[in-house]
């Protein structure tokens, strides 16, 4: 189990040492276009699982949004804290 920040932490270490067989150097590779897109597909598969599923596979979709969001964030060169000052 990990925090978003010690997440987001692992991630920014991977985009600076790009590691082979990296899925998240493979998505910062490709771009914000297709990070935007994974971003809009697992809000959806959150969507649905909250509609439909149990709390367990809710709470794992969420996971998945989670981690393409701090993609994202890492494609734009935002930092935890850009984000945080909005909320
Ligand atoms: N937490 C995650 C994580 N959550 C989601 N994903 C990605 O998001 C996908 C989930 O999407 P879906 O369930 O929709 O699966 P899918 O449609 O079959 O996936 P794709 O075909 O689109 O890859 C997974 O296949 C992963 O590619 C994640 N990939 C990595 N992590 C963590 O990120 C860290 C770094 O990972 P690497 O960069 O791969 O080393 C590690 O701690 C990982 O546990």
């Amino acid at each position: 189990m990990k925090t978003f920040e010690e997440l987001f932490a692992e991630l920014s270490e991977k985009a600076s040492t790009r590691p082979e067989g990296s899925g998240t150097v493979a998505a910062l590779d490709a771009g914000v276009h297709a990070i935007g897109k994974k971003v809009v597909e697992e809000a959806a598969e959150v969507w649905m699982a909250a509609e439909y599923e149990s709390d367990e596979r809710t709470a794992e979709e969420i996971s998945q949004l989670l981690y393409h969001l701090q993609v994202l964030m890492l494609a734009r060169g935002l930092r935890t804290e850009d984000v945080y000052k909005h909320l």
